[in-house]
């Protein structure tokens, strides 16, 4: 029988035939003691018979930073707004250090907030921005305004900038305000509803880097919604990849970038090759595929949430550009398994070049190498090939 490499939705790694050693925080399991949990909950979509938000479980341990990573109308934003007290739940239980978050009110909910735009108050200073959550907690005015002073400098907002109003700064240090105002009080839970979406370049940079430097040092607990995969990988413990109001999967960001459980989370997690076809054979692990181009090419079967592939099955291998090698070679020059192909197109792509090769009769693929290779001329033929490991087949 073949023995298949398999996955669960928590991103844990079995793999019958050569059981790799793997570090308890790359199985993605849940830290013990959730401070945040959501168990089956539900949310009817605003169209008839759509799910916003299929039954959906999740648990975020304290000082955990958990993405939530989709697509638009992934489900995401209802994630956070169910937690910040917008949205109820139709169906299932939501929980805060143990209780039920159903029965408090939005403004009472220890958690806090910054979305996409920074919704500053416009007729209040910096300073007092950052102090709202205080004030409305009825701590005197001394003491809010050092608090809010000290949480600004934290976020990189000068002491000078605090008796301006919001719309005299720029976007990103208006940004840099919500997040101080957001955390002002030490909520339990900082939820972000992709806050970095509106700035770009250095400005983007640097707010994710001190995102990622102040939920250390400030022990955050983070919900963090976001499209982007980069973002997710690099500012989160773990990551639910969410599709339609479903969880696909779950877990470290590298368990989810080298495992992929199906070719949709493979493609949500980064760029990837999708290569639709029919197995011709399995031996053990390793599946033999007849591309639709016609090409045949080996890759590792997975077993998917509908099992794995089957011989005479349709299937879809997967495997990522900087995976796959280039050279001005035969098939057989280049080796066991390599596999006949055009070059395209090669771009300059800063750390890499992004090669597009033709394969048999209207196959494509792009493969990431290295600047500087040694590549057949545009047009000429040339060959591929890839570690058996690296290329996933999935059924289907
Ligand atoms: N208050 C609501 N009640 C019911 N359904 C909603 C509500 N808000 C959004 N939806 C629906 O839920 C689905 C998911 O929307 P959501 O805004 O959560 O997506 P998202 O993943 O945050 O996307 P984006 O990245 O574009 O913000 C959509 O079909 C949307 O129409």
């Amino acid at each position: 029988m073949a023995r298949l490499v398999s996955f669960s939705t928590e991103g844990t790694i079995f793999d019958g035939a050569a059981p790799r050693p793997v570090r308890p925080a790359a199985l993605g399991e849940p830290a013990p003691a959730a401070l945040l949990a959501f168990e089956a909950v539900r949310k009817a979509g605003y169209e008839k018979g759509v799910q916003a938000l299929a039954p959906f479980d999740l648990q975020v341990a304290r000082g955990e930073s958990v993405a939530l990573l989709g697509p638009a109308g992934a489900g995401k934003s209802v994630v956070i707004d169910l937690v910040a007290g917008f949205l109820q739940p139709d169906d299932g239980r939501l929980l805060l250090g143990g209780e039920k978050l159903a029965r408090q009110a939005a403004w009472r909910r220890d958690i806090g907030l910054v979305s996409g735009a920074p919704d500053l108050f416009p007729d209040m200073t910096v300073l007092d921005n950052a102090a709202f959550s205080l004030e409305a907690r009825g701590v005197g005015r001394a003491e809010r305004e050092d608090r809010a002073a000290a949480m600004l400098e934290r976020w990189g907002v000068p002491p000078g900038l605090g008796a301006r109003r919001p719309s005299e700064l720029s976007l990103a240090r208006q940004m840099r305000v919500a997040f101080a105002r957001a955390l002002v009080h030490g909520p339990a839970v900082l939820l972000l509803d992709d806050p970095l979406r509106a700035l770009d370049g250095e400005e983007r940079d640097s707010l994710a880097a001190d995102l990622g430097r102040l939920r250390s040092e400030l022990g955050l607990t983070v919900l963090h919604a976001t499209r982007d995969a980069g973002l997710a990988f690099g500012l989160s413990d773990r990551v639910a990849v969410l599709d339609g109001g479903r969880v696909r999967q779950l877990g470290t960001p590298q368990a989810l970038y080298d495992s992929p459980a199906d070719p949709v989370v493979a493609a949500l997690t980064g760029p990837c090759n999708r290569l639709p076809g029919s197995v011709v054979s399995l031996d053990g692990e390793a599946c033999h595929v007849r591309l639709d181009c016609g090409l045949e090419a080996m890759g590792m079967a997975v077993a998917g949430p509908q099992g794995g592939p089957v011989a005479g099955g349709r299937c879809t291998l997967v495997i990522r550009p900087e995976q796959v090698a280039v050279a001005p070679l035969s098939p057989e020059e280049m080796g066991e398994d390599a596999v006949p192909a055009r070059l395209v197109e090669a771009r300059f792509a800063g750390d890499h070049l992004r090669l597009r090769l033709a394969l048999g009769e209207g196959g494509e693929l792009v493969a990431h190498r290295p600047p500087g290779l040694l590549l057949p001329p545009i047009g000429t033929e040339a060959s591929i090939a890839w570690d058996l490991h690296a290329a996933r087949v999935y059924q289907g």
